[in-house]
């Protein structure tokens, strides 16, 4: 199994309104192989959504670096940084956010598609292959974001960030905003496109018990740093620190 992703000693500082310093992320370094799925877990504001953001480019880094599939993009830009991202996707909590509130789900869907120059009748036969493999009927690719259910539209923004056929998903908190049921209902696709697609997945989640079913590994970041790493089982039986500790006991 190769490595899909490396982060080396990733740093990021943000410089409050008073010119204080705030590290909020510390010198982070860990990998993603092929096919692997790692959660990270953490209390909120430790990190977790910043170091998706540097992983992503959509924020810089003040220190460190990002290989992916051995060729580091810390500081690629435009086409070289496109086609890295390719291989990457993120799928956020709000899934929304993912679409143009003017415009179909099945024009977010495809919208990487026009961007390569894939014919329209091309676009169209795919978008519904997704929204099928994602659980939605061909009919929701002419439905609008405020026209469909938050579970619904978690499926669509699955749907898009298939589109490219990426290697790596990132989903921070992707289900938390969903009810018990929905986000069940989730994870069990996760589960399936993981299977079918042979996808590495980056799972940001402070749900443990969804880690845990998910998860090959998991880190555990704290203020800014990953403080353990282990199979879920590890985390969970046997933690070390006292922080995971301290996580385990309030989630179980
Ligand atoms: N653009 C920014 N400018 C200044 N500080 C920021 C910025 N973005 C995040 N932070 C700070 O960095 C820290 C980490 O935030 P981050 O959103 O990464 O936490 P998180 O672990 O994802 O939390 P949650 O689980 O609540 O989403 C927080 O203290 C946050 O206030």
């Amino acid at each position: 199994m190769g490595v899909l992703l490396k982060i080396e000693g990733l740093t990021k500082i943000f410089l409050e309104e008073d010119k204080t310093e705030h590290m909020a992320v510390d010198h982070v370094s860990f990998h993603v192989d092929d096919g692997e799925t790692v959660g990270l877990v953490g209390e909120s504001g430790c990190g977790k959504s910043t170091l998706a953001k540097l992983i992503t480019r959509l924020i810089e880094p003040t220190a460190g670096t990002i290989h992916l599939n051995g060729k580091e993009i810390t500081k690629s830009r435009g086409k070289e940084l496109r086609e890295a991202y390719q291989q990457v996707q993120m799928v956020f909590q709000s899934p929304a956010g993912s679409f143009d509130p003017r415009k179909t789900i099945g024009h977010g869907i495809s919208e990487s598609m026009r961007n390569n120059g894939t014919p329209k009748a091309e676009r169209m036969r795919r978008t519904e292959e997704l929204l099928g493999q994602c659980g939605l009927s061909p009919e929701y690719a002419r439905r609008y974001p405020y026209e469909i259910s938050g579970g619904q539209c978690q499926r669509a923004a699955l749907a898009r960030a298939l589109a490219i056929r990426p290697k790596l998903l990132i989903c921070d908190e992707a289900t938390s905003a969903l009810d018990v049921t929905i986000q069940q209902q989730i994870m069990e696709l996760l589960k399936s496109l993981k299977q079918e697609k042979q996808l590495s997945f980056l799972f940001i989640c402070h749900n443990l018990a969804l880690v845990q079913s998910f998860c090959d590994r998991v880190l555990v970041m704290y203020e800014g740093k990953i403080v353990e790493e282990g199979t879920p089982e590890q985390i969970i039986q046997s933690p070390q620190s006292e922080y995971t500790k301290h996580l385990v006991d309030a989630a179980f």
